[in-house]
């Protein structure tokens, strides 16, 4: 998948998403971004939902504006407001879903048990979904995007709402389906993305800030990460003069992390980045440059 300058405007003057320029092959991409950052936006343009105002996408080489379907048919998407249907068991409602996509009889039957075998409801295929938790119902929405085996799988913020071990077991199905796909997942945690993602994109105000290996992202921040021990009473001073990153209390004080161009103080000492470091650091610089 290929993104060439795409820019989308909601209205005249409102905000939107501008020249986004990016090439992906298979493996998972982690588009991060603070909320309104436009990654919803992205997800809907490159679902073929919305047509994009400027620059194109292409897929396999073509233009998904003028050939939408060729993009569709090998689509798989859960979007972020995924809803079920609470009186129908999951069974019954992949098969719902399956006929909407053009798939009946065996086939269908033979897909729907392959993708409740691949998100682990098969035991619970009868249950119904309105008592299903906020992961296994996280996990029917992209059961019903891997009806088609679509080589694109897009998912937008699947993690909200879901507890640590959900997340968990989320990122390793995740990681399974990558092997032979394209996946482009959005997220505003970092660490739904760190293990699992081959490449990161990082948005923010409707721009992308950062395209590249989460090794790259955690280059660009290497001398920027500062660690010193303050008095619990500077903490509000320090926040105000910096981009606080971690603050952890300790029995001398607090240990602070920040990030900045240069070190704000002579006892701060350099560290190696996290990614959520790198994070940070990245949408600092993006709000120094609005
Ligand atoms: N249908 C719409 N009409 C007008 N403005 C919109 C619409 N949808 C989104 N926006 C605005 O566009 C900007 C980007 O929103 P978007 O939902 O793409 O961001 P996001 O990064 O997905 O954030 P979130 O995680 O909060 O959904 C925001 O300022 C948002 O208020």
């Amino acid at each position: 998948m290929q993104l060439n300058q795409v820019g989308f405007r909601y209205g005249r003057s409102g905000p939107g998403i501008r020249q986004i320029s990016w090439q992906q092959g298979a493996g998972v991409l982690g588009l991060l971004g603070p909320n309104g950052a436009g990654k919803s936006t992205l997800m809907r343009l490159l679902a073929t939902l919305v047509v994009p105002q400027e620059g194109q996408i292409l897929w396999n080489g073509h233009d998904v504006a003028k050939k939408p379907d060729a993009l569709r048919h090998e689509l798989g998407y859960l979007p972020q407001d995924f809803g079920v249907y609470a009186a129908l068991n999951a069974w019954e409602f992949l098969e719902f879903l399956a006929a909407v996509k053009g798939l009946h009889g065996a086939k269908a039957k033979a897909r729907i048990e392959f993708c409740l075998q691949a998100v682990g409801l098969i035991e619970r295929a009868g249950d119904r979904l309105g008592d299903y938790s906020g992961g296994m119902r996280q996990r029917v929405g992209i059961a019903q995007a891997l009806l088609n085996d679509p080589s694109l799988l897009i998912v937008d913020e699947p993690t909200v709402g879901l507890d640590p071990d959900e997340r968990m077991r989320f990122r390793h199905l995740l990681t399974e389906l990558a092997a032979d796909r394209l996946i482009i997942l959005s997220t505003h945690i970092v660490s739904d993305v760190e293990a699992t993602a081959t490449e990161l994109a990082v948005m923010a105000a409707g721009s992308l800030q950062f395209f590249g290996t989460p090794e790259q992202m955690l280059a660009g921040a290497e001398g920027h990460v500062f660690e010193w021990t303050i008095a619990s009473t500077e903490l509000g001073l320090w926040r105000e003069k910096c981009q606080v990153s971690a603050a952890v209390r300790r029995p001398e004080g607090i240990r602070l992390k920040v990030v900045a161009d240069a070190a704000p103080t002579a006892a701060a000492q350099v560290v190696t980045p996290t990614l959520e470091d790198a994070y940070t650091w990245l949408l600092s610089k993006s709000r120094k440059g609005a």
